[in-house]
């Protein structure tokens, strides 16, 4: 596995990769990799001849207040991760190469990026669509993966990568993974690491109360009533609060109020000890 920090040399590193007409994946990250980073890696590896993987703590999607600094790097042992899971090339640029002096572009997404982690963290998604976008003129891969674990992500860079023509080649080019687990269910994500293991413990009760929230609205009891019951055991169970915790389109994410006869999601962002964990489920 190569690992490039400048432009010029990714460059160099694609066109050898794309040679004889090989296809390409991207998995965009932040690093600080765990089993759900890796099984994108090797969705990646199954839907191409080769992936690159990204390491950027983009800054621009970072509110003022956020854990910009406090978020794990590690890249020396990410790239042991990824050389050994065969990904054959790491970008890893700097802060300056992202963003040199004079940078000026913002990505806006409408709509999409309104509600959820939209509302809860100004210029997030702003700084997530611009990155990508960014990352996708620089690999240009053929196929990008991401994890079905930040669902309003995913539908903001698909939103992205529609409206503004970005070129990939199927529709299914941005591929969801399905979020990986802990054993106790909890989503698996860089954040966890913040948490000692009295929060740690706690916080497994957030997919089980999802879960059962989501039997309950199948079973089709009141869905406001219902939600708000989740609210309160998560806040029984030592969260300090619940940022959201709706039922929504799964694809147009807007908030429901009852049953659609179309795919539908749980979506949950709660804070505990102070870290911000988000999930979601499909509901049916
Ligand atoms: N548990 C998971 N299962 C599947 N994909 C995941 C999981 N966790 C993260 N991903 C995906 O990995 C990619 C990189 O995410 P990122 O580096 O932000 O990791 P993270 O664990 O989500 O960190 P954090 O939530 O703390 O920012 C994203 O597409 C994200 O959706
Ligand atoms: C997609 C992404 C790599 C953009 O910085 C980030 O938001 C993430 O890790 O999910
Ligand atoms: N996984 C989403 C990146 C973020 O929370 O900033």
């Amino acid at each position: 596995m190569q690992t490039v920090s400048t432009l010029e040399m990714l460059r160099t590193a694609t066109a050898a990769l794309r040679e004889g007409g090989r296809s390409l994946a991207l998995v965009p990250t932040m690093g600080a990799l765990h089993e759900g980073h890796l099984t994108l890696v090797r969705k990646a590896k199954k839907l191409a001849d080769r992936v690159a993987v990204s390491i950027f703590v983009n800054p621009t999607q970072f509110g003022p207040n956020e854990d910009l600094d406090a978020y794990p790097r590690q890249l020396a042992e990410d790239s042991a991760m990824l050389e050994a899971e065969g990904a054959d090339l790491l970008w890893a640029p700097t802060v300056e190469a992202m963003y040199p002096p004079g940078f000026a572009s913002s990505i806006s997404v409408n709509g999409v990026s309104a509600g959820f982690c939209g509302a809860d963290r100004p210029g997030h998604f702003d700084g997530v669509a611009t990155v990508v976008c960014k990352l996708f003129n620089q690999v240009r891969p053929d196929v990008a993966c991401f994890g079905e674990k930040d669902w309003q992500q995913l539908a903001v860079i698909r939103t992205m990568a529609r409206d503004l023509d970005l070129n990939f080649p199927h529709v299914d080019a941005i591929h969801g993974v399905a979020t990986v687990r802990e054993a106790d269910g909890l989503a698996m994500s860089s954040r966890n690491r913040y948490l000692t293991p009295e929060l740690r413990e706690a916080a497994g009760i957030l997919p089980l109360a999802m879960k059962e929230a989501i039997a309950r609205i199948e079973d089709g009891q009141d869905v406001t009533r219902t939600l708000a019951a989740l609210e309160d055991e998560l806040l029984g169970a030592g969260f300090d609060r619940v940022d959201y915790a709706d039922l929504a389109d799964a694809m147009t994410l807007e908030v429901l109020t009852a049953r659609i006869d179309r795919p539908m999601r749980l979506l949950v962002a709660a804070r505990i000890g102070g870290t911000r964990l988000i999930d979601n489920m499909a509901v049916v």
